[in-house]
C-alpha cells in the first residue's frame, strides 16, 4: 500500500484559498491547482486533487482521495459515509429558509403547501419531515434568492452569511436550519499508515489554529511591580522573566489574545510598563 495520503480540495470557489492556505501554514507545500487537478506535496506524503465542493464527500467515501476539505452543509447535504475529522473554522455560514419581507411570519407551518427553491434538496427534506411540513422543494443550482422575485417558489432555502444577499432580493431570514463551517472530513476506513499521516496533519493544523488570534508580548516593568502584572498576563504556563541591564527591572514575555489586547495595554501602562512589543506568532506547539 501506498505510504501517501490523497487530499480533496476546492478548485475554486470560496474555500480554495482558505484551504490552501492551511495546508501552507502546516508546512506543507503544495502547488496551486488550476490546470493540473492533481499535485504532489513537496515535503509531505501527500497528494492533492483539486475537486468541485459537490463531489468532495462522495470522493472521500469511495476512497478515491483519503481525506478532503469541504462545508460541512455538503457532507450534510450528501450523506456519505466520512467522518469529520476537524473543524476548521473559516467558511462560517447558515443554511436558512427565507420568505418575502413583506409577508407575515406564523411560524414553521407557513411553509404546508409552500413552494421552496433551494440548491440543498436532502438537507430540507430531513428538516421538513422531522416537522411535520408538507411542501414542495424546487431544486435550482444557483441564484436561488431570485426564485420568489421572479414567481419559481414562495420561499428559499440556502446559505446565509452577512445576509445582504437576502436583503437586496428582498427576503427575510425565518428559521435557521443549520450551522456551517469547513471541516476536514475522512474515510473512516484508512489504513493505519494513512491514519498516522491524517494524525500529523491535524496535530499542525491544531498548531496552526492555536496561534491564530494570539500575540506574543514583550514589555519593560519595574521589579516591584511583577506580580501585578503577572496576574494581568497568565501566559501560557507562566510568563517569562528576565532581568535587564537596568537595575530594578525585567523583562517580561507572554501570550495575549488578540482581542484582549486593547483591553489589557491600559492596565499594563497603569503598573508601570515599559516599552511594549507585540509580536505575531505563527505555530503554538504544547
Ligand atoms: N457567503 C458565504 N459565506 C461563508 N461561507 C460560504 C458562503 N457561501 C458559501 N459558503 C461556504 O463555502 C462553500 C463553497 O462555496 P462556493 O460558492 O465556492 O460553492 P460552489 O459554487 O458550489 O463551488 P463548486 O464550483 O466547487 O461547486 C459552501 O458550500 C459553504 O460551505
Ligand atoms: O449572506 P451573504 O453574505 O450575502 O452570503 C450568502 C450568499 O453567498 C453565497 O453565494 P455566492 O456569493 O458564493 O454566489 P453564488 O452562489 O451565486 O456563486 C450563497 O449562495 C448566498 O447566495
Ligand atoms: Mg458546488
Amino acid at each position: 500500500m501506498e505510504n501517501k495520503i490523497k487530499i480533496a480540495i476546492q478548485t475554486k470557489g470560496r474555500l480554495n484559498e482558505d484551504s490552501m492556505n492551511l495546508i501552507n501554514e502546516a508546512g506543507i507545500g503544495l502547488s496551486v491547482g488550476r490546470r493540473t487537478l492533481v499535485s504532489e506535496a513537496k515535503n509531505f506524503p501527500m497528494d492533492a486533487l483539486y475537486l468541485r465542493d459537490d463531489d468532495i464527500p462522495q470522493t472521500v467515501a469511495d476512497g478515491v482521495s483519503d481525506i478532503g476539505i469541504v462545508g460541512e452543509n455538503e457532507v450534510a447535504e450528501k450523506s456519505e459515509n466520512v467522518v469529520i475529522a476537524k473543524r476548521l473554522g473559516f467558511s462560517k455560514c447558515r443554511l436558512s429558509l427565507a420568505i418575502p419581507k413583506s409577508l407575515d411570519y406564523p411560524g414553521l407551518e407557513f411553509f404546508n403547501g409552500k413552494k421552496i427553491a433551494t440548491s440543498y434538496p436532502g438537507i430540507l427534506k430531513k428538516f421538513l419531515r422531522e416537522n411535520n411540513i408538507d411542501a414542495d422543494i424546487h431544486v435550482i443550482t444557483g441564484s436561488v434568492e431570485i426564485a420568489p422575485g421572479i414567481g419559481l417558489a414562495d420561499a428559499i432555502f440556502d446559505i446565509v452569511s452577512s445576509g445582504s444577499t437576502l436583503v437586496s432580493n428582498r427576503l427575510k431570514e425565518v428559521e435557521v436550519v443549520m450551522k456551517s463551517e469547513a471541516v476536514l472530513i475522512a474515510n473512516p476506513n484508512l489504513s493505519k499508515e494513512k491514519k498516522e499521516i491524517l494524525d500529523e496533519l491535524i496535530f499542525r493544523i491544531e498548531s496552526v489554529q492555536r496561534a491564530q488570534g494570539k500575540k506574543y508580548i514583550l514589555l519593560n516593568i519595574p521589579n516591584e511591580k511583577v506580580d501585578e502584572i503577572i496576574r494581568l498576563l497568565p501566559g501560557m504556563k507562566a510568563p517569562t522573566l528576565v532581568p535587564l541591564a537596568k537595575e530594578g527591572w525585567s523583562s517580561m514575555h507572554s501570550v495575549i489574545a488578540e482581542n484582549d489586547f486593547w483591553e489589557i495595554i491600559g492596565k499594563l501602562k497603569k503598573a508601570g510598563a515599559e516599552g511594549i512589543l507585540v509580536i505575531p506568532i505563527e505555530k503554538m506547539i504544547f
